[in-house]
C-alpha cells in the first residue's frame, strides 16, 4: 500500500477551478481499482491532496495545478491491525469453525452450505485474516480476489440468505469471545455488511464473473461510495 500527499498553494481566484478538477478527480480515484482511499484538505489557499494506492498511478485531472511537493509514503502503521487486534489466525479459525457448525443447523442457511468443501472455514478464516491485514494466505494459497468471487457465482443468493449469515456470523462471535470493543465490532461488522451484499450481487445471474479489483482491505476508518 501507498499512501501519496501531494501539496498545492492555489491562488484564491483559482480555488474554484482548483475544487472543480479534485472533483472530476475523485470520480476517477473512485473509478480506480488501485486506489483504495483518498481525501482533499484545506488550510485557506494550501490544499494537501492525500490517496491510498494499491500501486502508484497518476491524477490526470489534477495536471493543470502544480503540486509543491509530492511525497510517496508507506503508512506508518501506528494502530495494531484488526487482525492483531481479534487474536491472529487462531481466532478466525475458531470464529468459522463454530460458525459453520451453526450453520449446519440452521434452517435458512445448511441447504446453502449443503455441499461445502470440508476446508471452507478455513479457508474463509484466512481470507477474513488477509482483509483484515494478516499474512496473504488466501492470495498467496487460494487463489485470491478472482477465486473467491467464483465461488458465489450462480447461486441466487438472497438477502435473506444474506441477513442470516450476518446475524449468525456476530452470534457466534459472542459465542467464540471475538474482541467486543466498539471500534474493534464496528469495523468488523462494517466488513460484513459490505462483504455479504459483494457476495449476493456476484451470485446474481448475468452478473461480470471477471473481478480486476485487488482484494481488498478492511482497517478501523471508512471506506467511500465508488460513484
Ligand atoms: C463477508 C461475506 C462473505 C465472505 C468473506 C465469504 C467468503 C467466502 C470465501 C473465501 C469462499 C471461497 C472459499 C474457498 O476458497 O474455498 C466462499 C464460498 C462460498 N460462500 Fe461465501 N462469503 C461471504 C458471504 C457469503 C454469504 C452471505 C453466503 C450465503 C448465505 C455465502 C455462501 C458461500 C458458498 C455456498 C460458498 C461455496 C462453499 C463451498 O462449496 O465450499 N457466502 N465464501
Amino acid at each position: 500500500m501507498i499512501v501519496e500527499y501531494a501539496h498545492y498553494l492555489v491562488p484564491a481566484e483559482r480555488t474554484e477551478d482548483f475544487e472543480k478538477a479534485c472533483r472530476a478527480a475523485a470520480s476517477a480515484l473512485s473509478a480506480s481499482p488501485h486506489c483504495r482511499t483518498y481525501d482533499l484538505s484545506r488550510n485557506e489557499n494550501q490544499y494537501t491532496l492525500r490517496i491510498v494506492w494499491s500501486t502508484p498511478q497518476d491524477v490526470p485531472q489534477l495536471a493543470d495545478f502544480q503540486a509543491t511537493e509530492k511525497r510517496l509514503e508507506k503508512p506508518l502503521d501506528l494502530a495494531p491491525t484488526l487482525y492483531e487486534w481479534a487474536g491472529g489466525a487462531e481466532a478466525f479459525e475458531k470464529l468459522f469453525t463454530a460458525f459453520y457448525a451453526n450453520v449446519a443447523q440452521d434452517p435458512v442457511l445448511a441447504p446453502v452450505f449443503a455441499h461445502m468443501d470440508p476446508n471452507h472455514p478455513k479457508h474463509v478464516a484466512a481470507w477474513l485474516g488477509e482483509i483484515f491485514g494478516g499474512p496473504e494466505i488466501y492470495s498467496e494459497r487460494h487463489g485470491g480476489h478472482q477465486h473467491m468471487v467464483s465461488r458465489h457465482l450462480g447461486r441466487a443468493l438472497t438477502e435473506t440468505h444474506r441477513r442470516r449469515w450476518v446475524n449468525l456470523l456476530i452470534d457466534t462471535a459472542d459465542e467464540v469471545g471475538l474482541p467486543s470493543e466498539a471500534e474493534f465490532r464496528s469495523a468488523f461488522v462494517g466488513y460484513l455488511e459490505w462483504g455479504t451484499r459483494m457476495a449476493v450481487m456476484f451470485s446474481s445471474p448475468g452478473v461480470d464473473p471477471t473481478v480486476p479489483e485487488p482484494m481488498p482491505t478492511w482497517g478501523w476508518g471508512e471506506v467511500r461510495p465508488w460513484f
